[in-house]
């Protein structure tokens, strides 16, 4: 039994304790390689990569955190662990109430769908009754700006129209901890302004948030604390400000 030390002064929502993960590295080879190396009865070489090395921290309900860091650091891998879309090495990963990450919520829609039938299988993935749904709908369209091509079927949506719609899916649905992973960089100006706007809306309705951005300012805008990793491995936690400025030097 590992002892969990707390690091929120309220009642966690999120705990990832002592979590690794690895991800098998698989090397390219020619196909002349391939064959010489079966002719061989050897193995083509294939090794790990330890994409987060024991992280540990804790969320407390109705905070807003960043997960920061360089390219490739594991801030995503950190994400998917939360939502349960991957599983951890070693450790563990616990969360309270309903989960859910902007990114799978659009990796939930179905091409050959319309955007309308997308937004009911959505909704009902995240938990959302077809009734509560449909009571909602006209909020989520008009949000997402889809207008006429709600009919359409979403092969045809650009990615903006694609991810307007999945965040705003998302953004209706009675949710515990939102994931949001870079979405904010996804969409014009004047929609991003408006998905500030509504996270700031449900943090303050006590929605707790985790968030992984590059833009320095929207974290400082959206959150209080930051946790920065580095290849893998957590080098700071606090503040903001702090946090910005540990990775920014
Ligand atoms: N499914 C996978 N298979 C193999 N390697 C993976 C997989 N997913 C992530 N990785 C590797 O794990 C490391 C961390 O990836 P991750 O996507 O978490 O980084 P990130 O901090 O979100 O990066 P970025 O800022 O570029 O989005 C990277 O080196 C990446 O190549």
């Amino acid at each position: 039994m590992t002892t969990i030390v707390p690091t929120t002064s309220t009642t966690p929502a999120i705990i990832v304790d002592h979590v690794s993960k690895r991800f098998l590295k698989r090397n390219t080879h020619s196909m002349k390689e391939a064959f010489i190396s079966w002719t061989k009865g050897k193995k083509v070489k294939s090794d790990t990569f330890t994409a987060l090395d024991d992280v540990s921290f804790q969320v407390g309900e109705g905070e807003s955190v960043a997960v920061l860091g360089l390219n490739g650091s594991g801030k995503s891998t950190t994400l998917k662990l939360i939502s349960g879309v991957l599983e951890p090495d070693g450790g563990s990963v616990f969360t309270r109430g309903r989960v859910a990450g902007l990114i799978e919520v659009g990796a939930g829609f179905h091409p050959e769908l319309s955007g309308r039938e997308n937004v009911y299988l959505n909704a009902a993935i995240l938990g959302m009754q077809a009734k509560e749904t449909q009571e909602r709908f006209d909020d989520i369209v008009a949000f997402s700006e889809i207008g006429e091509f709600i009919d359409q079927e979403v092969k045809h949506y650009s990615s903006g129209m694609f991810m307007r719609l999945a965040f705003s899916v998302a953004i209706h649905v009675d949710l515990d901890v939102l994931l949001v992973d870079e979405v904010l960089s996804v969409g014009d100006a004047p929609f991003r302004a408006k998905c500030t706007a509504k996270i700031q809306e449900l943090t303050e309705r006590g929605v707790t948030m985790l968030v992984v951005s590059h833009s320095s300012e929207t974290v400082k805008q959206l959150c209080h604390r930051g946790i920065v990793i580095n290849r893998g491995k957590k080098i700071f936690d606090g503040d903001i400000d702090e946090a910005v400025a540990y990775l920014e030097n």
